[in-house]
């Protein structure tokens, strides 16, 4: 899977957001080591806090189908740069992808910013580190 191809499908991905309060519709596509690429937007609520961000609705379809081994994820909003995601999401991705995984950002007018989970999140708490107490 082209990075380019990931990309396509994440801008693709914002058409079914749900958006009534923010109108600001995010898409994302999660690779997986199959070739697999789950999709996910964002999904709004009455009850504002209750909304899922785009990449979390993608590791959550993507979790409960029986996958957890992702090779790369894009990201695609309407902003000047290239989308910035959540804290919330930031740490939902690092329980699940590697620290070197890239992570490709974008916005509709083509810039792209390559990153990677543990760029986006140093310093993450993971599940290594519940190891020491559990290990007493
Ligand atoms: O990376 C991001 C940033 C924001 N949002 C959503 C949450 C909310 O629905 C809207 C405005 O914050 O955008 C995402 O889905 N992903
Ligand atoms: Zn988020």
């Amino acid at each position: 899977m082209e990075k380019e191809q990931l990309l396509e499908q994440a801008i693709a991905a914002r058409e079914n957001a749900y958006v009534p309060y923010s109108k600001f519709p995010v898409g994302a596509a999660l690779l997986t080591s199959d070739g697999k690429v789950y999709l996910g937007c964002n999904i709004e609520n009455a009850g504002y806090s209750l909304t899922n961000c785009a990449e979390r609705t993608a590791m959550f379809k993507a979790v409960s189908e029986g996958d957890r081994t992702f090779t790369a994820l894009a990201v695609s909003a309407d902003t000047e740069g290239p989308v910035s995601p959540c804290g919330a999401c930031r740490q939902v991705l690092a329980e699940f992808c590697a620290p070197d995984m890239p992570v490709y950002l974008t916005n509709l007018k083509g810039d792209v910013q390559d990153t990677t989970i543990s760029e986006l999140l140093p310093g993450a708490f993971t599940p290594e580190d519940l190891k020491y107490a559990a290990g007493k």
